[in-house]
């Protein structure tokens, strides 16, 4: 690991909590925390930007991806293969950059059992009639996939509790305050900044 390396945040929640709404909000107070872009085999969404917001492929190449190690982590999330890329983060981490992951729990498991130093926050709506009113007002998604999603909720809520933080998205912006809160207070105790501490410590005491 390098010398000056970033910290890896990673972010889930059940689909139309409001994680990608928050994380993007958190980025534009936080600009040098960089938010990976994942791999999918799920087809874009109307708006979605290859590269952007994810790296579409088709499943036979994701498959190949993955019997090449390329991922980090991945996962079939209601019913489409997702991944992380090894390389990019590691770069940017390897770099002292932050970065920042929005995936599934089971993502968030295998991330967490390779860096067991990353920061995990899961984010929750405040109810489930508020979590579907989301899920239809973005209306993003075809009414099946949205009861898929909805049903897939109670399995992934069940693993809030694995987390090191756990935030309820009811009022925007207090949800947007305590994730910026938690991203300030990691900084505070990294290792870089351990480093001058010590060395300040060192000196005072000469
Ligand atoms: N605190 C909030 N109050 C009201 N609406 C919200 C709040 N947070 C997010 N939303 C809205 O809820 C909808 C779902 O949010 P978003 O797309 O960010 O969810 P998500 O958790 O990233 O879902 P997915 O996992 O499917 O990508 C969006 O229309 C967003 O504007
Ligand atoms: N394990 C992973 N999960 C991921 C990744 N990228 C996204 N996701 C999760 O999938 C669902 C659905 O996303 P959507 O864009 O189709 O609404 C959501 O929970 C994401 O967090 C990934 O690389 N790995």
């Amino acid at each position: 690991m390098s010398i000056e390396a970033g910290t890896l945040f990673v972010v889930a929640a059940p689909s139309g909590a409001g994680k990608s709404t928050l994380v993007n909000a958190l980025l534009e107070r936080e600009p040098a925390i960089s938010l990976s872009v994942s791999h999918t085999t799920r087809p874009p969404r109307p708006g979605e930007q290859y590269g952007r917001h994810y790296y579409f492929v088709e499943r036979a190449e994701f498959e190949r991806e993955i019997a090449e190690g390329i991922f980090l982590e991945h996962a079939e999330v209601h019913g489409n293969l997702y991944g992380t890329s090894r390389d990019k983060v590691g770069t940017l981490l390897a770099q002292g950059r932050d970065v920042l992951l929005e995936i599934d729990w089971q993502g968030t498991q295998q991330i967490r059992a390779s860096k067991p130093d990353c920061v995990s926050v899961f984010i929750l709506p405040p109810s489930r009639v508020e979590l579907e009113r989301r899920l239809r007002g973005r209306g993003s998604d075809a009414p099946e996939v949205i009861e898929r999603r909805l049903a897939n909720s109670r399995g992934e809520i069940a693993h809030a509790h694995e987390f090191d933080y756990i935030i309820v998205n009811d009022r925007f912006e207090a949800a947007l305050d305590e994730l910026q809160a938690i991203v300030r207070a990691v900084r505070l105790r990294s290792s870089l900044q351990c480093r001058r501490h010590e060395a300040l410590i060192a000196e005072l005491l000469a």
